[in-house]
């Protein structure tokens, strides 16, 4: 005798199994979506890249100025200057201070990284001196030192946005567009690695 499909069992069995399936979809669909910061937080990751990318702007300025003096690109006394100034600053200001002294630290890895670069390019193109590069002690260190209370400001948000899910990945994206870099990426990748670090993605 042929058994004859009663027709209930579609009826009630594959809503059940489409419900189910939608759900998964719909959990899939939340899983796809990583989670973001504020958008409060998302401007103050703005802003520390902005002051990255204003102070890596300087590296070529130092560099021309370096190529007509004839000075060493690596300053240790002025990096020693700043770090004691980091220090005292970031104390004041609630910033963990190894964490400020090693930010400014892999800046001054990518100004040299950036200098260096110009250098060799300047060498191998035979370059003569700049006609009237700006001053470094007069004019160009204090860009820098205008900078450093900003930055130091700026860790202290990066410092208290740390765990927000979501930061260091946005971080990563942004600096792509607002940290400008010329040289394969590595002087912007030394100078954000500090941030990277540490910012939960
Ligand atoms: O002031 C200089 O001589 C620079 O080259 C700039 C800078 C910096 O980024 O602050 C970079 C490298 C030096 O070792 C010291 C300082």
């Amino acid at each position: 005798m042929p058994r004859y499909r009663t027709g209930r069992l579609p009826s009630f069995a594959y809503p059940r199994h489409a419900l189910a399936l939608l759900v998964l979809i719909l959990l899939a669909g939340c899983q796809l979506q990583p989670p973001e910061p504020a958008d409060e937080d998302k401007l103050a990751i703005d802003r520390m890249l902005s002051l990255i990318d204003e102070r890596l702007d300087v590296a070529p300025v130092v560099a021309r100025s370096k190529w007509n003096s004839g000075a060493a690109i690596e300053a240790p006394e002025r990096e020693a200057q700043i770090l004691g100034r980091v220090a005292d600053e970031a104390s004041e200001a609630g910033v963990d201070e190894a964490f400020a002294r090693e930010f400014f630290q892999k800046q001054f890895d990518a100004s040299k990284q950036i200098q260096r670069r110009l250098h060799l390019r300047w060498v191998q193109e035979g370059r003569g001196p700049f006609a009237s590069p700006p001053d470094l002690a007069e004019e160009v260190r204090p860009v820098l030192d205008r900078l450093t209370p900003q930055l130091i400001d700026a860790l202290g948000d990066m410092q208290r946005i740390a765990r927000v899910e979501g930061a260091g990945r946005y971080l990563e994206a942004r600096a792509r567009v607002l940290v400008q870099d010329d040289f394969d990426g590595e002087p912007r990748a030394v100078a954000l690695a500090p941030l990277i670090e540490r910012m939960a993605r």
